[in-house]
């Protein structure tokens, strides 16, 4: 048995061992409050490796030296008072939706999702709502929302809408197990132990939100630049230098999960990914506090390894993998799709 394991087990009923259960990463993880419904586990049968000890297990990201939440009295939520209504074009969080009028291919049994709803002499009001809203599919992300890189807007803790309102899926938390797992060739991933379903919610990135400043400063402290990067999300989903809000006209926060994060900072990158990376917003004051949500972009089995693309929508033409001049200074990608670009950076 590996010593953090040993540590564990045999010795972290005792009284005197506090400092120490801080820092173990299964005692970490079995203080998460969805840990009896949704545990995470860590797994390795490839070799003598153990999570590294400068690492910290953490339930919700935290907010670093200068990252300043709203004030209180410049939040606002919705006014419904029947989560029903969180679904349509009406309800406030809703309002910034940008609704394209294409269907969707696999809506079928849902066909509402686009349509335009009367209730009796009510006026016309449209669902804008980024869930499937009934049958199987309720509460999974629409497929016209997972192919594009639109953000989610949710109902939050300071709308009248209940816990309950179909429109808060990334507030309720992780709802899969997840094992961290050694991989032959790539270190730590991430796997689930359950099926995940085409447009199902899995889990957020989160880490320490620092500013840009912060975020330049640990790149340049790190031996090499775009190995912190990987673990650096710039919060920039809103960004525009024209922005009334002047939290959003400068160089964005970013959230860093190298030291302190949850288990989705252990997932790899793949060419050819089954989760992707979503801008979601609670409330319309904190988008430049926006979440990083990860959501299932095809069914999943059991098993399979979770990826998402580290690069996602950095167009082709910027891609320094075609560049043979730079390929000598690129890190191999080991992902094995068949589309795989051959370089993650
Ligand atoms: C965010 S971490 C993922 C967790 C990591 N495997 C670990 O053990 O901590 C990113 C690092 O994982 C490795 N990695 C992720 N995806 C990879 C891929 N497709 N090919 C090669 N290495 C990969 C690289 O070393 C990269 O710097």
């Amino acid at each position: 048995m590996e010593e953090a394991t040993r540590q564990h087990f045999f010795h972290h009923g005792e009284e005197g061992h506090e400092a120490e259960k801080r820092n173990c990463h299964f005692c970490q993880i079995r203080s998460f409050t969805t840990h009896a419904q949704y545990p995470v586990t860590i797994i390795n049968t490839e070799d003598d490796e153990v999570l590294r000890a400068s690492f910290h297990f953490m339930h919700s990201s935290v907010l670093g030296k200068g990252v300043e939440p709203t004030r209180e009295e410049f939040l606002t939520g919705c006014e419904c008072t029947d989560g029903e209504d969180c679904q349509y074009d009406t309800c406030n969080c809703l309002q910034d939706v940008e609704e394209d009028d294409s269907s969707d291919d696999d809506d079928d049994d849902d066909d509402e999702a686009a349509t335009t709803d009367s209730p009796h002499g009510a006026p016309y009001r449209k669902r804008v709502y980024a869930y499937h809203a009934h049958g199987a599919k309720a509460g999974l992300l629409r497929s016209k929302i997972l192919t594009s890189r639109n953000p989610i807007y949710e109902c939050h803790e300071s709308c009248a809408c209940g816990k309950d309102c179909p429109n808060r899926v990334v507030e309720r938390g992780r709802k899969v197990p997840l094992q961290i797992f050694r991989t032959a060739n790539r270190g730590w991933g991430v796997r689930s132990t359950v099926d995940i379903k085409k447009g199902q919610f899995v889990d957020k990135y989160i880490g320490e939100v620092i500013t840009a400043e912060e975020a330049n400063r640990r790149r340049a402290r790190s031996h090499i630049a775009q190995r912190k990067d990987v673990y650096l999300f710039a919060l920039d989903k809103f960004s525009d230098p024209d922005s009334l809000d002047e939290r959003l006209q400068g160089p964005p926060l970013e959230v860093d999960g190298e030291y302190k994060s949850g288990p989705t900072r252990f997932v790899n990158h793949s060419c050819e990914p089954n989760l992707r990376i979503f801008a979601r917003v609670g409330d319309h004051a904190d988008k430049h506090l926006h979440d990083l949500a990860l959501f299932a972009i095809r069914d999943i089995p059991r098993g399979e390894e979770l990826t998402f693309d580290y690069v996602d929508g950095v167009d082709d033409s910027e891609n320094d993998a075609l560049d043979p001049e730079k390929q000598k200074d690129m890190t191999h990608c080991l992902c094995r799709s068949k589309s795989c670009r051959g370089y993650l950076w």
